[in-house]
């Protein structure tokens, strides 16, 4: 059963006015969750109501988007990047779901991000609705050769979802839809959200911050555990993201430590020990190729800017070679 908490203002050096809320409204909506992620202890039910600033909750983003954008091929890019860094981490802050910007260093990770992933095609994003992801997909989009424009698909009304649709074909053409999703957001820190990492491991000692940090099943106080944060993202992925990649479109999304976390886990099919010891940087896109069902990792960049260390499909290599090719042409 979901606990009922109210958060208190506990930030240190908080730059986000916390309302306080009730875990419970957090916790509505039953998903439908894959079995390995079904929870032990409690059933996890969500909604987005006190998560989002940006609430789309796009149940089946394909079904809300126009059919032009659906296409078919036998595979698919699939590009994880988490947020650039946020100021809470520039303070070392438990974050969670508080919605905290990009430092300057985090603006230049997303665009170095952008710059190693600059000639993989990207035909859709989805970030969580927090702003450090959405920032971090805006400034890599900037980045990319085939230079789309992202654009905010909005569903919480019907003049909303108008609004935010494109008509003319060059505009589509050119535009790549972005979905935000609440269920890609970072766990929830409970109470540990606003306080320092390194005085809270003082206070409660390393062993215990480790295992509220990055043990899959014990959440920290009124928090979520990795494996309740995995009954949201996961589910949201099996359901919205790969029917997309199995569609053949190119999918980024730009989310969070745990959330990506729990999606990496899920497409390594790590174990709960496993992922004890999976922690992901600011700012650096990994690569899978989604393939007759299933999801092959092929690198992760380390260069400063280049994607060479990827191991490239032969369909990434061709439309490499067709970036190549168009800006060969508009410099004769
Ligand atoms: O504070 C947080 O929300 C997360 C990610 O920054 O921290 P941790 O690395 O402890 O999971």
């Amino acid at each position: 059963m979901a606990t009922t908490t109210t958060m208190s203002h506990q930030a240190i050096g908080s730059i986000v006015s916390h309302r306080p809320f009730k875990a419970s409204q957090f916790l509505k909506e039953p998903l439908n969750v894959p079995m390995k992620f079904r929870p032990k202890r409690f059933k996890i039910e969500a909604t987005a109501s006190q998560i989002s600033v940006v609430d789309n909750t796009f149940l089946s983003p394909s079904k809300n988007r126009p059919q032009e954008y659906k296409k078919k091929s036998n595979e698919a890019a699939l590009i994880l990047i988490r947020h650039g860094e946020s100021l809470w981490n520039e303070k070392n802050l438990f974050t969670g779901c508080v919605d905290v910007p990009l430092t300057q260093k985090g603006v230049g990770e997303a665009i170095e991000a952008g710059k190693k992933i600059s000639n993989i095609p990207v035909d859709l994003i989805f970030t969580s609705s927090l702003i450090r992801a959405q920032m971090t997909a805006m400034l890599a989009m900037t980045q990319h050769r085939r230079k789309k424009v992202p654009i905010i698909l909005h569903n919480e009304s019907v003049k909303a979802k108008t609004w935010s649709h494109v008509f003319s074909e060059e505009t589509r053409k050119q535009s790549i839809p972005v979905i935000a999703a609440w269920q890609l957001n970072e766990r929830m820190y409970g109470e540990l959200q606003g306080l320092n990492k390194k005085e809270t491991a003082e206070r409660y000692g390393t062993q215990q911050v480790h295992e509220w940090r990055r043990s899959y099943e014990i959440p920290p106080p009124k928090g979520e555990s990795l494996e309740m944060c995995a009954e949201r993202a996961v589910a949201y992925f099996e359901d919205n993201i790969k029917p997309e990649l199995a569609s053949g479109n190119n999918v980024m999304i730009a989310a969070h430590g745990n959330s990506l976390r729990s999606i990496i886990m899920y497409l390594d099919d790590l174990t709960s020990q496993e992922v004890t010891t999976l922690d992901l940087s600011t700012g650096v896109p990994l690569l899978y190729i989604f393939k007759e069902g299933k999801f092959m990792k092929r690198g992760s960049p380390v260069g400063p800017t280049e994607a060479g260390v990827y191991a490239y499909t032969k369909r990434l290599a061709q439309y490499r070679e067709k970036l190549d090719a168009a800006s060969q042409a508009t410099l004769d």
